[in-house]
């Protein structure tokens, strides 16, 4: 790295001047300046007096020493201008020291052999500070550990990110504090304590020349091959979370966080904020047998999190079944199912206006029930006769889906007991999850053999596709039609499908001892298909998290670069960020975020912030020119260097922390 400071940028901005010495006595002595700042000199064969041979004008051991000690830990570096909270510093104040000035020549005094590059640390870095100005200030930050590839070694990977502490850099205590449930994720995957950037070993073990280094600083596209775009056709969001996938999380976000200005919602045990997701005319049907019953979202004051209560209206509690009450927290507690949602817990209390069973189950926002999904009449369907037919693949998913439900339940020696759209909610795109499970078991004390329940829960099960392939939740009369209907619907196109119901309907007969086993053979054809698709919808999240991957590392760099730059306050020292690596850092914020065109208006180049993040993430060897505001001083620097003194100056401000 090259620093040029006041004295010599002169000559920088000077193109390729001829040296104008002024007692050229000792001339042959110096080394050319135009040597040092271009590397060669226009004039070395018109009379220039200089000394053109940078290993001549000094003792071997002395090359390697000058290259080191012009670097970014240089203490002449001071920028003549560093804005200090945005404020243009006066030159005066923040200018060329003058320890800095004094140093011009950048002339070792003594002629000690140099340290070698490779082995350079805190102590030789300062021995050879001192060699050049034993006055120099001890500013210089503390070397960080430069980004060194390993060989990649899937065993050893583990032990060097757990070891890896240098490199994290986020006190484990302030993420705790700044992200809920970071306990679990430390636990889990132990997120913060890894390489800070996202930077582990990139290298394949055979692959161990340091010349295969990788180009860490692109954006990797992972996605399927698809018809690349012209450069001008392509946008920021291809940067980022698709639209549509980000939309849908959005709306998960507001469901959950939504709540009413004013509510007069009480709490119960340890849920606060009830939030009623039923609205007033769904409360007063009495569906679940006689009762009516309100949906809340609410927060537990345990955990933060929020759950889906669902509140049983004028529940006397000598109707409680004490069973069914253990059953949830035992058995249903420990169904963990992707189309099943969880229950946790039930009770009574009184805390509302009458006495209510309430029953505790995890919260899946922006849902739909199935008949919400599927039954309501639309203005842009007027045709109650007509309603558009569920495409047979949503069918097959359904019944897949379901069938996974009833493993898991009926293995856990309990059974659904409701199984209807409107007790089956829709999370996703066809995704579907049961959501009756232990009311009947809550609501109705008397006893039944499991085995005739689960059986009741197949022929429930042939209902609801039923329904679902009619487009009919309605009375009995009509059901008796519905599997004329349903064959009509999809006989020619499936005949599977109506085997399927056939079989499920016929367990409506008590001697129908045919378990899930059976139905699972049944559809194993279909149910390869959903799971294809299943696969290929986690791919695409997949490439999605990877691009956000890319993101997280820059959001984490700039969190750094936001706390080093501009701290007039820190240790009362004013000058904090204006000296050494922390100007350089300060020069770096602005050529990045703070480019301006040549008639000075700001340019805003998404490509060109996310890049120099990047590379400065990645720490490669390209060099950039970092010019003061007043563009008095110019300093050449490596990402690579700039990287280092990031890391030191951010293991230095973490030291010191009170956090
Ligand atoms: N666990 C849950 N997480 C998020 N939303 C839910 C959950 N359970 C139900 N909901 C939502 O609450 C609303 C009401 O659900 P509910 O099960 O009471 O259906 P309903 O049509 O009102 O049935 P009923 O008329 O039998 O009470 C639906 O919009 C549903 O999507």
């Amino acid at each position: 790295m090259a620093t040029l400071t006041k004295g010599t940028v002169e000559d920088a901005r000077r193109p390729e001047s001829s040296p104008r010495p002024k007692g050229r006595e000792n001339a042959k002595d110096t080394l050319c300046r135009n040597v040092t700042i271009y590397g060669h000199c226009r004039y070395e064969d018109k009379g220039c007096a200089f000394n053109h041979d940078p290993v001549k004008s000094q003792p071997n051991s002395q090359v390697e020493s000058i290259k080191k000690r012009f670097n970014i830990a240089s203490p002449s570096f001071t920028p003549s201008s560093l804005a200090v909270n945005g404020n243009h510093a006066t030159p005066k104040t923040l200018g060329l020291s003058p320890k800095a000035a004094n140093a011009a020549p950048f002339k070792p005094r003594t002629l000690t052999p140099a340290p070698s590059v490779a082995s350079s640390s805190v102590s030789s870095t300062t021995a050879s500070l001192k060699q050049y100005n034993p006055n120099a200030p001890d500013w210089i930050a503390p070397d960080a550990q430069e980004f060194l590839p390993q060989a990649y070694n899937s065993g050893e990977q583990n032990a060097e990110y757990s070891q890896s502490n240098h490199f994290d850099s986020y006190p484990p205590s302030q993420v705790a504090n700044a992200v809920p449930n970071a306990a679990d994720l430390h636990q889990n995957g132990n997120m913060y304590t890894q390489d800070t950037n996202g930077y582990g070993p990139r290298y394949y073990s055979n692959h161990t020349d340091p010349s295969h280094q990788l180009n860490q600083n692109l954006y990797t596209p992972l996605e399927p091959h698809r018809e690349p775009s012209k450069p001008n056709q392509r946008t920021a969001k291809e940067l980022f979370i698709p639209e549509d996938l980000r939309l849908k999380l959005h709306a998960r976000t507001e469901a959950t966080l939504r709540v009413f200005a004013v509510s007069n919602t009480p709490t119960v045990e340890h849920y606060h904020t009830l939030t009623p997701l039923t609205s007033v005319n769904q409360q007063q049907s009495q569906t679940l047998r006689g009762y009516s019953s309100t949906i809340y979202k609410a927060v537990s004051a345990k955990d933060g999190r929020t759950y889906c209560l669902r509140r049983i209206h004028d529940f006397r509690a000598t109707n409680l079944n004490e069973n069914a009450i253990f059953a949830v927290r035992q058995k249903w507690a420990a169904v963990r199912n992707s189309n099943v949602v969880s229950l946790h817990f039930a009770f009574t209390t009184t805390n509302f206006d009458s006495s209510s069973l309430v029953i505790v189950s995890d919260y899946h926002p922006d849902s739909k029930t199935v008949a919400e999904k599927h039954f309501n009449q639309t203005p842009s369907r007027p045709n109650r006769n007509a309603p558009p037919l569920i495409s047979e693949q949503t069918l097959w998913s359904y019944i897949v889906q379901i069938t996974n439900a009833l493993k898991a339940v009926h293995s856990a020696q309990l059974a659904v007991r409701v199984i209807e759209p409107s007790k089956v909610i829709v999370t996703d795109e066809n995704r579907i999850r049961l959501n009756g499970c232990a009311l009947e078991d809550l609501l109705v004390s008397e006893i039944h053999d499991i085995a005739d329940l689960q059986r009741l829960d197949f022929h429930k099960f042939g209902n609801f596709i039923l329904a679902v392939g009619t487009n009919n939740m309605s009375n009995s009369s009509s059901r008796a039609r519905a599997p004329d209907v349903f064959a009509q619907n999809y006989s020619k196109t499936s005949p599977q499908l109506k085997i399927v119901v056939e079989w499920l309907l016929d367990h409506d007969r008590p001697e129908n001892h045919e378990g899930i086993d059976v139905l699972i053979k049944l559809i194993s054809s279909n149910a390869i298909d959903t799971f294809d698709k299943s696969l290929h919808s986690n791919d695409h999240l997949y490439f999605s998290l990877n691009k956000e991957i890319e993101n997280s590392r820059l959001v984490r760099l700039m969190t750094k670069l936001s706390c080093l730059n501009e701290r007039p306050e820190y240790e009362n020292d004013r000058t904090y960020t204006t000296q050494g690596s922390r100007a350089v850092l300060g020069l770096f914020r602005d050529y990045v975020f703070h480019q301006v065109d040549a008639q000075a208006n700001p340019v805003v180049d998404l490509g060109h912030i996310l890049s120099c993040l990047n590379k400065l993430d990645a720490g490669i060897e390209e060099r950039i020119a970092l010019t003061s505001r007043d563009e008095q001083s110019v300093i050449v620097v490596s990402y690579k260097e700039l990287k280092g003194a990031l890391e030191g100056t951010w293991q230095e401000l973490v030291r010191r922390s009170t956090g």
